[in-house]
């Protein structure tokens, strides 16, 4: 998505002997990715189903990504047009477009010499890259994949004779790179105006046929992305006053290049490493990642970048701290990041559709996981009817009364980004404390993250869902509340997306509402709220040797660790969620391989008083892997769709059901009255 440091364009602009006349960069909205029915033209119906995730029945692409892929895509057109070319948009299954264009370029008298994609890892793109092959080997035509090179770390140079040798720990890697700043490849130059093919005109290849139709505008194509996305989305309370957004940022390639040399220039990026766990503003990260995703830069050019003010060649960072003085921490430890992203890729490499099982690239069948659709749950409980869809119901919009897990999934609704620290909290909390299968957490994140990216995102869920390549595995577990006390001191990044809790001072209360004592309730008004006294999970938490909680409900330790012994919470001797008894599992167990045992308690993970919480750790083991593997498949255009749609505003047209869809609760039918809500992303 972008003409600089680009392989294809750059081997048409430079090479003489390519032999083309004529060139037709051409981007395609894929139905199952993206909800397209609001490009259709009068009196046309989709003949594809809605574009929802297969478990939650979420949307695939949110409002927020749908926007900054509508900037992306009409940003590369216009620099496309400034080369000299051009961009065709349309929006359909993959070979159905191709076969379309195919056929018009061909009735044009077009001899087609060739049909060239980049190509990108994950279960469906290597689908849509073997239908391409198969619609330009029926017509006759080449059809060549390009090496995708906006990772930092080219394939070529990895020096892994091939995928199964990639190491299954991140650090490992990392050192058989490092030196990391010696590794990217040169950027490619961008092509120069008039040195590309010529372009071909729209006219040429416009179907009529085609139910859906090409935007003329930027803004009609925004629009046509947003229209079906405003239904469908969580009930959450109003954007809070005076919050504004960590990512304010716009698609394109040309706002990416902006971002960055922002990012160097301000100093920032030499700040990066004391910064990078932050949670509030735009500043204390790169904010790169929405780009890199989309394809708007390469890992390389952020790179390259830090070289010419790290080597002092780039007179725009000249007054910038630090300039010409050689690699700095921040520096490094960005270069250390994007080489996160380079792994979490190559391990879909490795794993392929692995990424989306439930029992993760470890193939860990022991861990215990539950479904809001019972027959999904892996170990035998007896959760009352319901009980799992409203918790992550409470979890999705921001009311467990878990503070630090509410302002992400508020920010993260209201804005489509929330930082890296609240991610892992979040994930952490839905695998590990409430034991809910992680794939439901990855699909919401696809929903709505900016910045979502296939194998970033599924990788690192299952990272911290314990069924990936965190060699802790299940024993890392983050505390939100002592992560809280570490990471937002004053409270400040809970209150500004909380903003019920504005009124509160402690920060034990902060983090965990119900420790307000009761008179403060009513004086802030707080009392009545589910969050406060009901919350989905109370954690003990104690600091100094005293407890945080002013009333000490919870101030007996009953057991280290994941587990220990049922808790004796609210008097009701409850495991798991508020409320819920579990019996022993009564199902028998899969061994769990030697390889997949928890490992030792070290380092940046915390042990907790469970109090309220889990059951014994192996006690409800058992079951494994219902449903769990190769959920992604079959993708397909047939079955009747369920009235789904409250809202209605397109009717009628195929796709799968389920119970969760069935159920309303999950994504109420409701109009939003403006999406995104005005200040999210002041501009
Ligand atoms: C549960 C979970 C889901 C995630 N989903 C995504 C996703 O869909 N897309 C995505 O880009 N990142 C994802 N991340 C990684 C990380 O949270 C984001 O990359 C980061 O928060 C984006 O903000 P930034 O660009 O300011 O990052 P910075 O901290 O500035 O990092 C610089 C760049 O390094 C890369 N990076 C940093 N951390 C990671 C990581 N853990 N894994 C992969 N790449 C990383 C990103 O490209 C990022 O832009 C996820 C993390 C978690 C815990």
């Amino acid at each position: 998505m972008r003409v600089s440091d680009n392989p294809i364009l750059h081997k048409l602009s430079t090479s003489s002997d390519h032999g083309f006349t004529h060139l037709l960069p051409l981007f395609i909205f894929l139905p199952q990715q993206v909800e397209i029915s609001g490009l259709l033209r009068d009196g046309h119906e989709s003949p594809y189903p809605e574009a929802k995730s297969a478990l939650g029945r979420f949307w695939r692409c949110g409002p927020h990504r749908a926007k900054f892929i509508a900037k992306t895509v009409w940003n590369l057109k216009e620099n496309l047009e400034k080369l000299g070319s051009d961009l065709t948009i349309r929006a359909g299954a993959l070979e159905t477009v191709l076969r379309s264009v195919i056929v018009k370029l061909r009735e044009k008298q077009f001899n087609i010499g060739a049909v060239w994609m980049v190509e990108e890892e994950g279960d469906e793109e290597k689908k849509n890259e073997a239908a391409l092959a198969e619609v330009c080997s029926k017509a006759g035509i080449d059809f060549h994949v390009w090496l995708d090179e906006k990772y930092f770390i080219d394939d070529r140079d990895t020096k892994l004779a091939c995928p199964q040798d990639l190491p299954d720990v991140y650090t490992t890697y990392r050192k058989l790179m490092e030196p990391l700043r010696e590794k990217p490849r040169r950027v490619l130059a961008t092509p120069e105006q008039g040195s590309l093919p010529s372009r071909i005109e729209q006219s040429d290849i416009v179907d009529w046929g085609d139910p859906f139709g090409v935007p003329s505008s930027y803004e009609k194509l925004e629009e046509g992305l947003l229209a079906p996305l405003k239904v469908g989305l969580p009930e959450v309370p109003p954007f809070p006053e005076g919050a504004i957004s960590a990512h304010p940022f716009e698609g394109g390639e040309d706002n990416a290049q902006k971002r960055l040399q922002a990012l160097i220039k301000s100093g920032h990026a030499n700040t990066y490493n004391d910064t990078r766990n932050g949670l509030l503003g735009p500043e204390f990260s790169t904010k790169l990642s929405a780009y890199l995703a989309q394809g708007c830069i390469t890992a390389r050019q952020v790179h390259e970048a830090l070289l010419a003010f790290e080597d002092g060649r780039s007179e725009s960072f000249a007054g910038t701290e630090g300039y010409g003085e050689g690699e700095n921490e921040g520096t490094k430890t960005i270069r250390f990041e994007l080489l996160w992203r380079d792994y979490m890729r190559l391990c879909t490499k490795k794993f392929k559709s692995r990424l989306f099982y439930q029992s993760g690239f470890r193939d860990d069948y022991g861990s215990k996981w539950k479904s809001p659709k019972p027959k999904e749950t892996t170990h035998s409980q007896s959760q009352p009817n319901g009980e799992i869809e409203k918790t992550l119901k409470r979890l999705f919009a921001g009311t467990t009364g878990m503070g630090l897990i509410d302002a992400s999934q508020r920010e993260l609704v209201y804005t489509g980004y929330t930082p890296n620290r609240a991610r892992q909290n979040v994930a952490s909390f839905l695998a590990k404390h409430l034991n809910i299968d992680w794939r439901y957490g990855a699909e919401w994140y696809e929903m709505l993250l900016v910045d979502y990216d296939v194998n970033s995102n599924w990788a690192n869920w299952q990272y911290m869902s314990g069924v990936g390549n965190d060699p802790r595995g299940e024993a890392r577990i983050f505390n939100p509340v002592k992560q809280g006390f570490e990471y937002d001191k004053e409270g400040a990044y809970v209150k500004r997306w909380v903003s019920e809790l504005r009124g509160l001072e402690r920060l034990e209360n902060i983090f965990q509402a119900w420790t307000t004592p009761e008179g403060d309730r009513d004086r802030l008004g707080l009392a009545g709220l589910e969050m406060v006294e009901n919350p989905v999970k109370k954690i003990d938490f104690v600091v100094e040797g005293k407890p945080k909680n002013p009333r000490r409900p919870f101030n007996r330790r009953r057991g280290r660790g994941r587990g220990g012994g049922g808790g004796a919470a609210n008097g009701c001797g409850c495991g798991g969620l508020n409320g819920q008894r579990h019996p022993a599992a009564t199902v028998p167990q899969r061994p769990t391989s030697k390889d997949h045992r928890p490992y030792g308690p070290a380092g940046n993970f915390m042990q907790y008083n469970n109090t309220n919480g889990n059951s014994g750790d192996d006690a409800f083991r058992g079951g494994g892997g219902a449903n769990g593997d190769g959920y992604r498949g079959g993708w397909g255009y047939s079955g009747r769709r369920a009235d789904y749609r409250g809202g209605g505003y397109r009717g009628g047209r195929g796709g799968g059901g389920g119970p969760w869809q069935h159920n309303s609760w999950a994504l109420p039918h409701r109009q939003m009255q403006q999406w995104p809500p005005p200040m999210a992303t002041p501009r």
